[in-house]
């Protein structure tokens, strides 16, 4: 099933991603995560695995012949039987709770051995023909494991190109205008309400509006902020330092005028927050050793920031290409803003870049 204005796919995205934050928030206030280590010893938990099973399952009833590009792989949990059944306990218990709505989902997943299945249907290359979603199922897992941002990610490439785009941010507040914090606060989180989702289709502008734990709530358009003076801009920046270089980013802003401290937080929120004129700038500058980003980090997050007034390229100016596989491998690092600022935030990328 297809439509060429995309809103039936923004539609089951929208849902499939509201119902996967919600087994998020359960793990979220769970002391336990059931945490393990992949090969490349970054952490995976049943949160991610339970929600990568819960998206794909909603994709494959509605989309059954489109491909799909996930983070994860169900070989951990076909090792580890007690990690298996929680996040079969998990998957399993939970639904929207509008009736309807999970029904368009396609309903609960039949056995622990489906849902292993399912996990692994995320298995696509990727590249540059046809339908691929792409999912992180929590984007910012460190973050999550430290109680700070995270996001649930899904985005619909067609024939390489990002057409819908869906950010869960379970964490962030509802209200599009309230200022930016690297804390989550102590009522900004619940396992129930709050957080917001935002979305993108192309050309049609982005949007935000409350995560619910049932029917979707109306959306509100949002645009990124107009900046007079740049030397007044807030950039955000990853937690991590090993995923951005923090000393270009500060040198960066000091040739740009910037005297505020940048927000740290992690996850494609970062995307979401300046596309509503919380922030201003997202950069995520290449480190010195040799990572290649992954599209799930960014589709969603690329398309919403571009329909929200911004420009997104890598550090040397070129757009994100998605067309590439799995990873974005023609792209290094990522330079958002304001379209009309862009041109002057690059300038200086590419005068600190090349002075090294
Ligand atoms: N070395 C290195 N360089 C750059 N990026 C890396 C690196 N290692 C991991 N990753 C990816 O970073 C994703 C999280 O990005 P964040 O911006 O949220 O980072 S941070 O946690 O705020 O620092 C994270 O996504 P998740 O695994 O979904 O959490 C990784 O895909
Ligand atoms: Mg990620
Ligand atoms: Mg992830
Ligand atoms: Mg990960």
């Amino acid at each position: 099933m297809s439509s060429p204005d995309y809103a039936q796919e923004l539609r089951i995205a929208l849902l499939a991603v509201q119902r996967a934050t919600l087994l998020t928030k359960t793990v979220f206030h769970n002391n336990a995560k059931g945490t393990l280590d992949k090969a490349d010893a970054s952490p995976v938990t049943i949160g991610d695995f339970g929600a990568q099973a819960l998206i794909i399952s909603a994709l494959q009833h509605n989309f059954p012949n489109d491909e799909i590009v996930a983070e994860e792989e169900a070989k951990d949990l076909r090792e580890n039987e007690r990690v298996r059944a929680t996040v079969w306990e998990l998957v399993k218990n939970t639904k929207l709770s509008d009736a309807a709505g999970e029904k368009e989902l396609g309903g609960a997943i039949q056995s622990p051995e489906a849902m292993l299945d399912i996990i692994d249907k995320g298995d696509s290359k990727g590249g540059r023909s046809g339908r691929i979603w792409a999912i992180d199922p929590i984007d910012g897992t460190k973050g999550f494991l430290r109680g700070g941002q995270y996001a649930v990610c899904l985005a619909l490439m067609v024939d390489g190109d990002v057409k819908v785009g869906v950010l869960g941010c379970p964490n962030l507040p509802v209200n599009d205008s309230e200022p930016l914090t690297e804390d989550i606060g102590a009522d900004a989180t619940d396992a129930e309400g709050k957080g917001v989702l935002f979305s993108a289709i192309l050309g049609q502008g982005a949007a935000s509006r409350p995560l619910q734990k049932g029917a979707l709530a109306d959306p509100s358009k949002i645009t990124m902020k107009p900046i007079t003076n740049i030397s007044d801009a807030t950039f955000c920046e990853s937690v991590e330092a090993g995923h951005s270089s923090q000393g270009d980013a500060a040198a960066i802003a000091k040739k740009l005028g910037i005297t505020k401290n940048s927000v740290r937080m992690d996850s494609q929120a970062k995307y979401g927050s300046i596309a509503r004129g919380a922030g201003d700038l997202y950069l995520r500058l290449p480190t010195s050793k040799s990572y290649v980003e992954k599209i799930w980090d960014h589709a969603a997050g690329d398309l919403i920031v571009r329909e929200a007034g911004g420009q997104v390229t890598d550090a040397e100016n070129k757009r994100l290409d998605f067309s590439q596989g799995r990873r974005l491998e023609v792209n290094k690092g990522v330079v958002a803003a304001p379209k009309d600022v862009h041109p002057h935030v690059i300038e200086a990328v590419m005068s600190v870049l090349g002075s090294k």
